[in-house]
């Protein structure tokens, strides 16, 4: 039974501690131990098991390589001739391009031409597969390169080119994901041997020069992504069906159900359908905190794409639009479902509803995986605000089950029962879809979410810059550094203290381009006002967001008497803004806060009066008008992961790293005398008074 008393549309909604549902929504890694078969179109996903007992069937391309026959290599590129029904699994990164014939890659058709495709494929997630599905469309002019040594003739003819983002190398700081993409630092490579007619070796390709391997061999640990049948009915649905209004489709489903990897072939057919017109692009609003593939960290975001995602995109690496995200500080809703339904209908409204041309764009909805208790009420509210035209329900358990009208699952009757009422409530329209989703056991997943959340924050602090993102057809390609942040120094930013009285920070304020305060999200159990020692213990070593708030409103939050108590002497502190203050100020519709970014405080310096800060995206700061607008700083829960805190030496770095210690530069952790193995003996002072403690 829901924690939760039925809600009234204009009921506030309020989450009960320990209510069953909190679980579900949780970051745990308990998963559920049922598993579930999903409708494929051919054979079952390799990936997906009907049974814990059922062993897992291996995942390969199905292609016989022979070197200078069916393969051919130019320097950074390796050109693969594919026949019908061959395929290729790859793991790693590279840059596609259909040089003849086509493919299908994840249920989508891909023709010859010159678009680039970058396919990001780490092992976390199920590889695409590149299956070749023509057999006579070879007719096109083939550079002669490829006709002199390609002696054969085949359907299809890719060409990959390396890609190396510098993402393989994230093992060098966290050894966790040493594996994640190919590298020739800590893979084994699949060898492949040409024969000459006496038998001699002639050649050997190892993969070691390039981004990205073929699986050529049974391998039992890794996924292959096979669409369900019912995924490709649903695509071809969405794309067919020409109403004057565009579709806004939500999916929900359960943690892992396959919610992305839905919204991804959706927008793929969608853009294949239209051509991929640059100004004619898909938009997709990614509301859940926790696993977000386009999202910032624990936000939630709008992005618009007019170019296919391929793989994953997990580090937001797919470009072809624009992304605008607005920063929740918590993995689950829960954590505070008033704000987080505030910056849904923010984003939404801003972003997607008040732009008479955006709202023409059609809208796909990625939902959080928690639709049980509480999260249904909070579905019920997002449909409230969304208004979709269709809501698809990616049932993950007995795929039978669902199929037949009576299904009496309890759940099932909770969730499609609100989203029922939803249609009467708001006199909405809404097509309900039951389709099936996938479900991995835990153990068949090769990271869990938690991980998954590490490799996102590290990816985001560790991308190189790239102002000069393109909406062309080539998606832009990004770029990373994985040195550990510890290795350069922050940036010295001032703050502006609580010494300044409300008069006197009127005549300054206009000047000041430093933090104008700070605030601490879900703040209503610290002890207020906060002294020195309490600020350091929430803000060294964590994760902040950046807003850019306008500067009059900044003068109303500051002369409110609520931030300007200043019973502790301690008059050097940075302005402490209460997070009630910051909820009311810039609550729903508030154009005047703008979020900027994420930001990693190393320390405060009391007596300069500055913060010492790691900023990935220093420009979006930079371009702040400093008299328009005053710079704040919230603290939510998004951690630094310890191997930022604690870079492992290693090889070269090694003597620099133990110099770092030596000196006890190292801020954050307190050390015992001698460095121990798997970090026992770090004291991370990473303590931030948790809610309902
Ligand atoms: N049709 C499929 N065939 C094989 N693997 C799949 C399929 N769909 C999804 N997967 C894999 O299942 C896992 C979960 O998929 P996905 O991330 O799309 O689910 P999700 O519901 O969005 O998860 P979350 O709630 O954590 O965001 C991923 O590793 C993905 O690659």
């Amino acid at each position: 039974m829901s924690a939760f008393s039925a809600i009234q549309s204009n009921q506030e909604i309020f989450y009960v501690q320990n209510s069953s549902d909190e679980e579900q929504g949780s970051d745990s890694d308990n998963d559920n131990e049922n598993l579930i078969i999903p409708e494929v179109s051919s054979a079952p996903p390799p990936s997906i098991l009907r049974s814990n007992s059922q062993i897992k069937p291996p995942v390969f391309s199905k292609f016989q390589a022979r070197l200078n026959e069916n393969i051919l290599l130019k320097g950074n590129i390796i050109y693969f001739g594919l026949n019908y029904g061959e395929s290729l699994v790859l793991k790693g990164q590279y840059i596609l391009t259909i040089y003849s014939g086509k493919l299908m890659i994840n249920g989508v058709t891909y023709h010859r031409g010159t678009a680039k495709y970058n396919v990001y494929a780490p092992i976390s997630h199920s590889l695409p597969e590149l299956l070749c599905i023509s057999s006579n469309e070879n007719s096109g002019t083939l550079s002669p390169e490829v006709v002199d040594i390609f002696t054969e003739k085949f359907d299809t003819i890719v060409k990959l080119e390396n890609n190396f983002t510098k993402l393989e190398s994230i093992g060098n700081l966290c050894p966790l994901f040493k594996n994640m993409f190919h590298n020739n630092l800590h893979n084994q490579f699949p060898k492949l041997v040409d024969h000459d007619d006496d038998g001699d070796d002639d050649l050997d390709l190892n993969f070691q020069k390039y981004s990205f391997c073929p699986i050529l061999c049974p391998v039992y640990d890794l996924n292959v992504m096979r669409p369900p049948a019912n995924w490709l009915q649903l695509s071809k649905t969405f794309v067919s069906q020409n109403t004057s209004i565009p579709k806004r489709v939500l999916i929900i489903g359960y943690k892992n159900s396959g919610k992305s990897s839905l919204l991804k072939l959706l927008a793929n057919s969608y853009l294949d359908s239209i051509n991929y017109v640059a100004d004619e692009p898909i938009g997709i609003l990614d509301i859940d905190p926790g696993q977000s593939e386009f999202s910032v960290p624990n936000s939630v975001s709008y992005s618009t794409y007019n170019f296919p995602l391929i793989g994953s995109n997990l580090t937001g690496s797919h470009a072809g639009g624009s992304c605008w995200n607005e920063y929740f500080g918590f993995n689950n809703p829960m954590e505070n479902p008033d704000w987080y339904l505030t910056l849904v209908a923010k984003l939404f409204q801003e972003r997607y509803e008040d732009n008479d041309l955006v709202r023409q764009v059609p809208l796909l909805v990625n939902m959080p995986g928690w639709i049980k208790g509480y999260g249904v009420q909070l579905i019920y509210k997002i449909i409230k605000i969304i208004k979709p035209t269709d809501i698809v329900y990616l049932k993950s358990h007995n795929e039978m089950e669902y199929q037949s009208e009576d299904a009496d699952d309890e759940e099932d009757d909770e969730l499609l029962g609100l989203i029922n009422e939803s249609k009467q409530d708001f006199f909405q329209n809404i097509n309900i879809i039951k389709s099936s989703g996938v479900f991995f056991h835990h153990t068949s997943l090769k990271y869990s979410s938690q991980e998954l959340s590490i490799f996102r924050v590290l990816s985001y602090f560790h991308k190189i810059p790239n102002n000069n993102i393109s909406s062309s057809s080539t998606s832009s390609r990004p770029n990373f550094n994985f040195n550990p942040l510890l290795w350069t120094s922050p940036l010295k930013i001032s703050y502006l203290a609580k010494s300044q009285t409300p008069d006197t920070i009127i005549s300054t304020i206009s000047e000041f381009k430093g933090i104008c305060g700070v605030t601490v999200f879900n703040d209503d159990e610290l002890s207020q006002p906060l002294n020195s020692t309490e600020i350091s213990t929430i803000f060294d070593c964590s994760i902040v967001g950046i807003y850019a708030v306008e500067t009059n409103q900044y003068l109303n939050i500051y002369q409110s008497s609520s931030v300007n108590k200043s019973s502790v002497p301690e008059t050097q502190l940075p302005v402490f803004i209460p997070f009630s203050k910051f909820q009311e100020e810039f609550g729903p519709r508030s154009n005047t806060i703008q979020f900027l970014g994420l930001g990693i405080i190393h320390s405060i310096n009391y007596k300069t009066k500055t913060f010492n800060i790691y900023l990935p995206d220093l420009e979006s700061i930079k371009s702040v008008n400093f008299s328009e607008y005053k710079i704040i700083l919230g603290r939510g829960r998004t951690s630094v992961p310890i191997w930022e805190l604690y870079p492992k030496s290693e090889d070269n770095n090694k003597k620099r790293s133990e110099k770092l210690f030596k000196h006890e530069k190292v801020p954050f952790i307190s050390l015992n005398d001698k460095f121990g193995k798997g970090g026992k003996i770090l004291k991370v002072r990473r303590n931030i008074i948790r809610r309902r403690q």
